[in-house]
């Protein structure tokens, strides 16, 4: 593998760049990610994905937004890092590894494989928490279902649920107007940044379409609006299984496509669904050059 070699996938149109952190030359500083996350200036992508060692499991990820801001999961992400390390061979065929991330540790199984490439993966994300003070949400209940969260002109009831990374999960009976991308763009970044959120929050617009489908809108912590996600799915369904309006195997569908959630009685989630890879190559002397601080 070249030095600088970089892969670009995306998962439903979730896309991100794969690095190898003992095969870069350069310092992955607050810079360097949003530069190489820029389409003008870099190769543009919803994030980085950066494998480093672990003690804990058979690989290690970290896992970093646009913004610069490191993530604790990403589920499109641990997808594309798992086709990553299966198509370019870190797991020796192995079609079943785990993944330390700063949100858990996570086993992936290589569900599908065309021409020796994974296509289809399964995460399992690990458990869905509720409990304000880990996800965290700052206010005096144990838990943050259907809370009155006033912004502007509107008031929202959230629900907030961590997957190792924050949700902020709203249903739009109440606000039909907020399943619109110009509404999420607007109110989704004053959800993100609201000071009950200390380390911000990803936030999800839902509409349940029957027991086993819902359909998102979503805004991403330190990323924006983006065509899919795997966590967001995750948070979703585990919402909505906790609220009875949904069964423990769903379908969420979002603008970039589907991702099959399915829950176990203690909230345990695992998460199916396609990746494809976009592009691959070396990171050009020049642009190392220009992230260097
Ligand atoms: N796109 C991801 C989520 C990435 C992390 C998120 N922006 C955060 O800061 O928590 C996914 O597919 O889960």
């Amino acid at each position: 593998m070249e030095k600088n070699f970089f892969v670009k996938s995306h998962g439903l149109g979730n896309e991100y760049i794969v690095l190898d952190k003992e095969n870069i030359d350069f310092e992955l500083t607050k810079k360097a990610i949003q530069t190489l996350c820029n389409v003008h200036f870099g190769i543009g992508s919803d994030g980085i994905l950066l494998k480093v060692p672990s003690e804990k499991a058979d690989f290690g990820l970290r896992i970093f937004n646009p913004d610069g801001s490191e993530a604790e999961k990403s589920g499109n992400g641990l997808r594309i890092f798992c086709k990553f390390l299966y198509d370019y061979g870190f797991t020796k065929g192995s079609k079943e590894f785990s993944v330390e991330t700063k949100g858990g540790i996570v086993k992936a199984k290589i569900e599908k494989e065309e021409k020796g490439k994974a296509k289809i993966i399964t995460i399992d994300m690990g458990k869905a928490v509720f409990d304000t003070d880990k996800i965290p949400v700052n206010i005096n209940d144990k838990e943050c279902i259907d809370y009155p969260l006033k912004v502007e002109d509107k008031e929202f009831k959230i629900n907030c649920v961590s997957v190792g990374n924050p949700h902020c999960v709203i249903l739009v009976d109440n606000v039909p107007e907020m399943f619109d991308e110009k509404q999420v763009k607007k109110y989704g970044p004053k959800i993100e940044n609201n000071p009950i959120f200390p380390n911000r929050t990803n936030v999800q617009f839902v509409k349940v379409i029957d027991k086993n489908t819902a359909e998102i809108k979503i805004w991403e912590r330190g990323a924006g609006y983006t065509l899919a996600s795997g966590s967001s799915s995750s948070a979703v369904a585990s919402v909505l299984y906790k609220k009875g309006l949904t069964d423990s195997d769903i379908t969420i569908k979002m603008e970039g496509g589907e991702l099959k959630i399915s829950l176990d009685k203690d909230f345990n989630i695992k998460m199916t669904g396609e990746v494809q890879e976009i592009c691959k190559g070396t990171l050009s002397e020049e642009l190392i050059e220009n992230i260097k601080e």
